[in-house]
């Protein structure tokens, strides 16, 4: 049997970078101890989810930043595959201006970034008293990541990137064993949704799908919906968490993807005579394919 042990830790994030790191690296390393391999971290892990607060927050990653140099070191003495969650990245264009995605970053056990990837579907919300639009202050990335693992290959996005169902089909298409989402979904559309979600990708795909959230807090500003789960190909939830900060442990059963596609072999009765395969090197209209890594 081949298997992995994922581990999400689903921080309870203030707005203060410093002491987000150092809790990030307190349960990176708990993570460890109780055996994880590949460790997920949420979106925007190193504050709290406000879109007030991105400006202050952003940094490069070029050269390697705070947050960057404290995630390679993280990696490194945790000796595991680091998704690190997201942070808010400035980038300097051509003409001097900057701008500011939404960027994961993966590390492996040597401390080397060997993945990255910038947030492709900017949030857009008008729910539950709730507005917002991530598209008035980030630029969006144009790909899906993947990184690979002694254990296979893993593809990642960024929370609202979850509600797309296509990205996960490509990277399934592509061989991924399983799909993984740093989020910060919100507590209101994430009761209504996220597990839906979750589940609903790992059924589409027959693969592994895992999210990780920050901790509800309710002194929080914003209120993110906690309950990071990981779920099997059958669609079944290996481990969730709770509303609080906690790190969720799970064992990846990789031979279940096969038994999943041979039992329901949904897989491998797409009708492509009939409709397209997303996964066919699909290019965007400036001729990015989405396959193409920013690494
Ligand atoms: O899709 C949603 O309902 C929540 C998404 C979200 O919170 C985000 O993208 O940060």
């Amino acid at each position: 049997m081949v298997s992995v042990k994922l581990a999400l830790v689903q921080l309870r994030t203030v707005k203060d970078k410093t002491k987000n790191l150092e809790r990030a690296r307190e349960l990176v390393l708990q993570a460890a101890s109780q055996g994880a391999q590949i460790v997920l971290l949420p979106e925007t892990f190193n504050m709290t989810y406000c879109i007030e607060d991105y400006e202050q927050f952003a940094e490069h990653i070029d050269g390697l930043g705070e947050t960057t140099q404290a995630l390679s070191r993280m990696a490194k003495d945790a000796q595991l595959y680091l998704v690190g969650g997201s942070i808010l990245e400035r980038r300097t264009n051509a003409d001097n201006t900057t701008s500011i995605y939404n960027t994961v970053t993966v590390w492996n056990p040597d401390g080397q970034l060997v993945a990255r990837q910038s947030k492709m579907h900017m949030f857009a919300v008008d729910y539950n008293g709730l507005y917002e639009n991530e598209g008035d202050i980030l630029t969006a990335g144009n790909g899906i990541g993947e990184f690979s693992t002694p254990w296979g290959q893993f593809a990642f996005a960024v929370c609202f990137d979850c509600r797309f169902a296509e990205l996960a089909m490509i990277a399934a298409r592509r061989g991924c064993v399983g799909m993984l989402y740093p989020a910060a979904f919100t507590k209101g559309s994430g009761e209504l949704h996220w597990e839906l979600i979750m589940r609903a990708r790992a059924v589409d795909n027959l693969f592994f799908v895992a999210g990780c959230n920050p901790a509800f807090d309710v002194q929080s500003s914003y209120h993110a919906c906690g309950h990071s789960m990981v779920i099997d190909p059958f669609a079944r939830t290996v481990a969730a968490a709770a509303y609080g900060e906690e790190v969720v442990v799970a064992d990846l059963d990789l031979a279940l993807i096969d038994e999943a596609r041979r039992s329901i072999p949904v897989y491998s009765q797409r009708r492509f005579d009939v409709y397209p395969d997303v996964a066919q090197q699909p290019t965007s209209a400036d001729g990015h394919r989405l396959i193409d890594q920013e690494l």
